[in-house]
């Protein structure tokens, strides 16, 4: 049995990002990477532009203009002004080339084809320079750059219809169990609804992983290994759930091995997840996370989310942990170290009910889990915790 740090130190070394690249539509580029730097195609922006709803002056020595003519927004024509000369303008017009500066109309009495702007107008005030912002064959956004929401409507703005990505990794999330039935099915004795397909299917989804399938196995070694071969065959990281234990219906481990796949780590000193395996097939990654449903969220959140970072090459693979105040006492049993679910608020954790690794619905009210080291077993009120707070 290795240590939590030992086990997430293994899943850091062994995933490299995928680097696989696609061309995708850019409204379709959330959370992507770009693969490739994207130039500009146009001045951004593309003419010289009034920042303000007011008056485009050719500047002299007076403060009073004589207004001959109007540009607003979208307009594409250009009076030509003499020094001392005015035209009304408005905000994302193109302001002429012969005029050298606008004043905002809070600033400018009008009088008929007269006006007076208040005070003296440095050259340049309230004009947006073409090219402003980025300039045609300038680097938009670097290779690397996550699209953001606003980087897609920068990219958008310079005409930018498709771009180039890292692709990201699909995923196969596989359940085993005889118990297991479908949500909407009569329930019968001894079996229960299955849960953690569309548990983790929201996971992935709320990271914005979206091409992920799920399959189902029962406690069957061949159909198990079957399975196992095809998804490993076909995804860059496959999730099974369940029976990766000691049980004599636990097929995940052998069929595994048979299908050599290597281990990384099987068991973590750690709870809930202890039979936690992690291991390659060439390039693909296999988690096998325990089937109770707590558990296996638990160690999506500690240890898959850290390899989809990776494989996506994001700076930041961890979720955030900080410090707060807790709320609840709790004693900790046994040695193992423990991941509890909370709810942080403000700087303030408050250890929920429930901790047991069958158990979602303490889960389904928290936002956070409370990391608890092997050392530490009675939690007092007001003591420092350290959180992890989860994507939710
Ligand atoms: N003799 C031992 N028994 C167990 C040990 C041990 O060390 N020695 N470890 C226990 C711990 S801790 C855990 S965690 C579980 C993990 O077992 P498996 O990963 O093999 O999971 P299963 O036995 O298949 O299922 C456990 C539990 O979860 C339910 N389950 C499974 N899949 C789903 C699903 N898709 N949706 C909803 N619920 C699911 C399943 O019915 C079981 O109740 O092993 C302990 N045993
Ligand atoms: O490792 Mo298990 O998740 O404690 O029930």
């Amino acid at each position: 049995m290795i240590t939590i740090n030992e086990a997430l130190n293994a899943v850091k070394i062994n995933i490299s990002p995928l680097l696989k690249e696609a061309i995708k539509p850019l409204e379709r580029c959330g959370g992507y990477q770009l693969s490739k730097d994207i130039a500009s195609p146009i001045n951004m922006p593309p003419f010289r532009q009034s920042a303000m709803d007011g008056y485009a002056l050719n500047l002299h020595n007076d403060l009073s203009y004589t207004l001959i003519g109007e540009v607003k927004a979208g307009d594409n024509h250009q009076p030509t002004l003499k020094p001392g000369d005015a035209v009304r303008i408005f905000t994302g017009a193109p302001v002429p080339e012969t005029a050298n500066t606008v004043m905002m109309q809070e600033k400018v009495a009008t009088n008929g084809s007269k006006i007076t702007i208040e005070n003296d107008v440095p050259i340049g005030h309230n004009i947006r320079p073409m090219g402003e912002q980025v300039k045609t064959g300038d680097i938009a956004l670097k290779k690397g750059t996550k699209l953001t929401p606003a980087a897609i409507g920068y990219l958008t703005s310079l005409g930018i219809t498709e771009a180039a990505v890292y692709k990201k990794p699909s995923v196969a999330l596989i359940t085993t169990g005889n118990e297991l039935i479908e949500a909407g099915e009569p329930l019968a004795y001894g079996k229960i609804y299955e849960s953690n397909s569309k548990m983790l299917l929201n996971a992935l989804y709320n990271l914005k992983f979206y091409d992920v399938t799920i399959h189902k196995v029962e406690d069957d070694y061949i159909k198990t290994k079957n399975k196992l071969e095809t998804v490993i065959n076909n995804n860059d990281l496959v999730i099974v759930t369940g029976g990766i234990s000691v049980g004599d219906y636990d097929f995940v481990g052998k069929a595994l091995k048979e299908l050599q796949v290597k281990e990384v780590f099987y068991k973590v000193k750690q709870k809930p997840g202890k039979p936690l395996f992690f291991g390659k097939k060439e390039d693909t990654a296999i988690f096998a996370l325990p089937g109770n449903p707590a558990a296996a969220l638990s160690c999506f959140y500690a240890y898959v989310y850290i390899a989809l970072q990776k494989m996506m090459n994001y700076n930041t693979i961890e979720l955030p942990r900080i410090k707060a105040k807790s709320m609840s006492e709790f004693v900790k049993r046994g040695d193992r170290p423990q991941f509890l679910k909370a709810i942080y608020n403000d700087n303030q954790v408050e250890i929920l009910e429930g901790q047991n690794s069958s158990m979602l619905q303490t889960f389904a009210l928290s936002n956070a889990l409370v990391f608890v080291p092997e050392d530490v077993s009675i939690i007092n009120l007001n003591d420092e915790l350290e959180v992890i707070v989860l994507p939710v």
